[in-house]
């Protein structure tokens, strides 16, 4: 029995660090998703290996369960059920399991972060059995549109649907939905494993990574928003690599330099991200109605985009971005923790294809990477595949 699990990417159109602070954020799925495959061997296999293969990455773990077990000892703790989180000691202990690989380049530290949370996910939901877990992602990693939500969204997903905490019904064909409940333990799962990979995340990412569509968050609270105008939006990879840990962790520094600034700031981006979602769920019967409420989000982009540059999160690439949007007199704002990574530039709905062709070559000329993804679709989904067996 094989099971997968797909989970989507995301983008923040307003509120990301500030959220971190307690201050309203809006976030929508994207059509670019992580596909995690869980598979046990049976019997006769006699395998007694967890083995994980990053296959874009084309890295392969194997840790024989046995020493997973003696390692963590009466730390582990297999209860599917009731989220968990991983004690700075346990960490530490799963690392030195990711580090004795020697596998991981050392230009990519902040990878042992995601094999380390997999390893937590994997110990509490399915404790130590040997499985085969296969992981590929049409997401660029570390570029702001939640890589890492998505893997863990995706492995809580898998995991759980081969536990006996959720009820899906395994010879049912093609992707189905978890229900309410189930989606809420998946999420929770997914937060404990981004806070092994970002310190102190605000839980937007995996949230709308597990819900899917538009949501506005604030605190840990959750609204889905109704959209009523299709948004259409480039997303420009600048290719600076960054991790969103040291990024929340510069921007939480400064908070504790500027206590009374920042909170200006955050209250500030809060009030963005309030217009934002009011605007987006507002009707739009006609076309300058429409044109009206694209006025106001680019303005609002642009606000955003200003407050980022005071948390100190925006970077030359993306100052680059912005400049060229502008000359097309069109609005941007990085998305994501920034320092680098992706920025988002909204396409009016009667922008001309012509001008959209030219920035995109321009901003290519810059070694930048364009794409329009399609915007709130569905979040975690899981399939069943029964006549495959362990490799
Ligand atoms: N497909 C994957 N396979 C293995 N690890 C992954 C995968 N996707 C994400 N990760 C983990 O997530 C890390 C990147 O997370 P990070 O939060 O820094 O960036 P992001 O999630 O892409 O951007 P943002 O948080 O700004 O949206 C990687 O270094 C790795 O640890
Ligand atoms: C930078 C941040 O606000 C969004 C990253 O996509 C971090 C978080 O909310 O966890
Ligand atoms: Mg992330």
């Amino acid at each position: 029995m094989e099971v997968r699990a797909k989970a989507p990417g995301k983008i923040i159109l307003a509120g990301e660090h500030a959220v971190v602070h307690g201050s309203t954020a809006v976030a929508a799925s994207i059509d670019l998703c992580t596909y995690v495959s869980l598979t046990f061997p049976t019997n006769s296999d006699n395998d007694d290996k967890l083995r994980l293969h990053l296959d874009d990455m084309a890295l392969n773990f194997f840790w024989p369960v046995g020493k997973i077990k003696e390692a963590l000892s009466e730390k582990g703790s297999h209860a599917p059920s009731s989220p968990k989180s991983c004690s700075a000691e346990t960490i530490n202990i799963l690392a030195a399991l990711v580090e004795e690989q020697n596998i991981i380049p050392e230009a990519n530290i902040t990878l042992g972060a995601g094999v380390t949370a997999f390893l937590w996910l994997y110990t509490c939901i399915q404790g130590y059995k040997p499985a085969t877990v296969i992981v590929t992602s049409e997401l660029p990693l570390g570029s702001g549109l939640g890589s890492s939500a998505a893997f863990c969204v995706s492995l809580a997903g898998a995991l759980l649907a081969l536990s006996e905490s959720t009820n899906l019904d395994p010879n049912q064909q093609g992707w189905l939905s978890f229900g309410e409940k189930e989606l809420e333990l998946v999420n929770k799962w997914a937060f404990e494993g981004e806070k092994i990979i970002h310190g102190k995340p605000s839980g937007i990412d995996n949230t709308v990574s597990t819900y899917g569509n538009m949501i506005k968050f604030k605190s840990g609270e959750l609204m889905r928003l109704k959209s009523n105008t299709p948004l259409k939006m480039l997303i420009t990879n600048t290719n600076v690599g960054r991790n969103t840990k040291a990024l929340v962790a510069g921007v939480s520094e400064r908070t504790v330099k500027h206590p009374t600034a920042m909170a200006a700031v955050f209250k500030a981006v809060d009030s963005i991200s309030n217009e934002v979602a009011t605007i987006i769920q507002s009707p739009a019967h006609d076309d300058t109605a429409v044109t009206e409420k694209e006025d106001k989000l680019e303005e609002l982009m642009e606000m955003n985009q200003g407050l980022l540059q005071c948390m100190g999160v925006s970077h030359a690439s993306i100052e680059t971005v912005l400049r060229t949007t502008l000359k097309y007199k069109l609005a941007s704002k990085l998305t994501g923790a920034g320092g680098g990574g992706c920025v988002l530039t909204l396409l009016p709905t009667l922008s001309s294809g012509i001008v959209v062709d030219k920035v995109i070559k321009e901003l290519e000329a810059c070694g930048f990477q364009c794409f329009i993804a399609g915007i709130g679709g569905k979040g975690l989904q899981i399939s069943f595949n029964s006549s495959a067996s362990s490799s």
